[in-house]
This record gives C-alpha cells, structure tokens and sequence, in this order.
C-alpha cells in the first residue's frame, strides 16, 4: 500500500455538558481528524486526542499539527507499507508525541483495512461483537454527580466512573454507595493525591470501588507501587503509561493491578495491542480508557476493545452523550448497556459525516506525494 495524500481537519465541538476533573473544566473539544489517502482514492480516517492546552499530558493541539505536519507525514507520504505494525519503527526517530503518531497509524489501519476488505475489529485480532458499556462522569459537585449518574444508571450503563479529588472525594462517594451499593464503580483522580494522602486513600478502601485511577503524579510509577502496596483497591494507571516499556516497568514494580489503555496516549494501536497481549499473559485486567472522542476515536476504540483481554468496561459510551451530532455515520448507540462491534465492516465499520465535518472545521492542510 502507498499513501498518497494525508489531510489534517482542526475540529470544534462543543460539548453537551462540561466535563470536569481535578485540573480543569472541558466545554468545547478540539481536535484534528487524519484522512490519509491511497493511489486508488481510498480513505482511512484517524483522530489525534489532544487538547488545547497541556493539562493531561504535554502534547496539544498546536504541538501535534507541528509534529505530524513536519515531522511524520514525510517518513509516510509515497513510502510503500506492508502492514500498519511496521508505522512504529518508521516513527522510531521521532521521540515521544504519541497522539501525534497514533493520529496518523490509526488512519493508516483504518485505510489498510479497508483496502483489505477487513474490519479493524478482526485486523486487530478481536472476536466479540458486543462490549459492555461505561460512563465516565464528571459533574462540577456532589449533588449533581449523583442526579447524572442516575440518568446513566437508567440509560444502562454497568459501570460508573466519576472523577474525585480531594474535598471532593468521600463527599462524592459516600450518596452515590448509599443509593447504589451494589454498582461498579470506580474514581479517576487525574493526579490529584500525593502519599501524604495516604491515609485518607486508605480510607477510600471502604467504598468497594473497582478501582482507582490515576491518584498520584501524571509522570510517577513508584511512589504508586507504594500505594498500592498499602491499598486494598486496585491502581490503575492512566497518564504514567505512555508507551509499552513504562508499562512492562510499572507492572514489574507492582505500580498497579489494572491498566487502562488509550491508543492516543501509547502511541497508536499496535503499541495498544502489544501492551494488551504483555498484560493478558500476566493476568492483568485491560479497559480501554476514553479521552472525549469524536466517532472517529470512539469508533477505534470500539475495535481494540473487542479483543479478548479487556475484561474491563471501559470509558465506552453512546454519541449522544457527548454531541449533539456527532461526526460519524451511524452514531454509536448503547442497547441492553452495550455496544455493538461492526466486525463484519471493513475499517472502523462506520463513515464520516463529510457535512458536520465541514461545520465543525476550523483549520484544513493536505499533504500529496
Ligand atoms: O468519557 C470519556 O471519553 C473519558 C473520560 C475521562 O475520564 C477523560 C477524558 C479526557 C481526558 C482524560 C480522561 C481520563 O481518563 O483521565
Ligand atoms: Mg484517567
């Protein structure tokens, strides 16, 4: 396969409802779609997750159009490829920025797939053709945590995450345990705890949660083995793990007993699979993190989930509950609180939306060999 022509949207949406966490407030969500192109004017779609402004890791919008613009669309452009795995080594010079290079493989997966008539779900290796849906919320207080999570707990999401922090943490818990003890629940703290805190996350045991997220620094995997080592619930990493050697390190040093997997946050989906396999031969629970996609993202992740090792509900939810339209063809939907894999549909099994892509545009470049 030869690419022959990539193009980069800047998108802008805005969001339905705020979605908060301990560091800041999303309204409206950028974004920059990938088109890549080949000599028979095929296209393959991929999303770059970041944001406008470095609070979840240090990439963003304007670091990312740098980077894949300068930088990875000439190691791309006109170079023939057998298979997408080989886009890591052909990246290797190019250290770090890893939603910048899983923005561009994943629509080089998505085009390779579609050029060989296979669904993304398959090419990855997944077998199911549903997966259990989850709600990440992140309401501004309390009160109104608990209101949207009965909305999500009768639309029939099974597993509720909500963001906490300290002050707003046990006071976020104890009302959502009181009227549901049984839901599985868990809490992303996005680095907002130190081990002083110890104690108090101690106290955090009581609560039954699946698992706690991302408590300490976005860049630490030690004084997290330390933590989890006194904790009765489960750690998972999220922003620490960045590619597949910090996780092979963290799972040495018992930093975490569950891994949360992002394509955007590794560096593309093979990294994402390799990190699952590495985690599947070690017992260790997957779910597939969510980072506010539009369908593009979501759409992807909706494959990589359909592999067997993530036995975890992820942050996988329903269009809707982001945009009011969203820019693929059809809208992801959740029935009987799960999603359907389109494993019979060649790519990511859904189109883009090519009139709510010109609405939301606000920046377009082509790169042709
Ligand atoms: O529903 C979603 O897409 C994800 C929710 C979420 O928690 C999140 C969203 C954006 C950036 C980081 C995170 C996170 O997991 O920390
Ligand atoms: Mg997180």
């Amino acid at each position: 396969m030869i690419v022959k022509k990539i193009t980069l949207h800047h998108i802008r949406m805005p969001l339905k409802t705020p979605f908060s966490n301990s560091l800041t407030t999303v309204t409206e969500r950028d974004l920059i779609l990938v088109e890549a192109e080949d000599e028979e004017g095929r296209t393959g779609w991929g999303e770059c997750v970041v944001f406008t402004s470095p609070w979840y890791t240090e990439e963003t919008v304007g670091t990312a159009w740098h980077v894949i613009g300068d930088f990875l669309v000439p190691l791309l452009l006109d170079r023939p490829l057998e298979h997408p795995s080989e886009i890591p080594d052909r990246f290797a010079p190019i250290r770090r920025h890893p939603m910048a290079k899983a923005a561009l493989e994943g629509a080089i997966w998505d085009l390779w797939c579609r050029y060989r008539g296979l669904s993304l779900a398959r090419a990855l290796g997944g077998s199911r053709d549903r997966i259990v849906a989850g709600a990440a919320v992140g309401s501004a207080d309390p009160a109104t945590m608990l209101e949207e999570i009965r909305l999500r707990v009768e639309e029939g999401y099974r597993r509720i995450k909500v963001k906490i922090k300290p002050g707003a943490d046990v006071e976020v818990l104890e009302p959502i345990r009181a009227e549901f003890p049984a839901l599985p629940l868990m809490a992303d703290a996005n680095s907002a705890y130190t081990l002083e805190d110890l104690d108090h996350l101690k106290y955090l045991d009581r609560f039954g949660l699946l698992m706690i997220e991302q408590p300490l620094d976005a860049d630490d995997i030690v004084d997290h083995a330390k933590l989890q080592a006194e904790l009765s619930t489960p750690v998972c990493l999220d922003e620490s793990l960045q590619s597949f050697g910090d996780v092979r390190q963290a799972l040495e040093l018992g930093s975490c007993r569950v891994v949360n997997i992002k394509p955007g946050r590794v560096g593309g989906l093979t990294e994402a699979k390799r990190i699952h396999d590495h985690c599947r031969k070690r017992g260790i629970p997957v779910w597939c993190g969510g980072m506010l996609e539009s369908g593009v993202g979501r759409a992807q992740n909706i494959a990589l989930a359909s592999l067997e090792g993530f036995t975890l509900p992820g942050d996988l939810s329903a269009s809707d509950r982001y945009w009011e339209r969203d820019l693929i063809r059809p809208e992801v939907t959740v029935e009987n609180g799960t999603l359907s894999v389109p494993l019979n549909l060649p790519g990511i099994g859904f189109e883009v939306d090519r009139d709510r892509l010109r609405e939301a545009r606000l920046n377009k470049r082509t790169w042709e060999a």
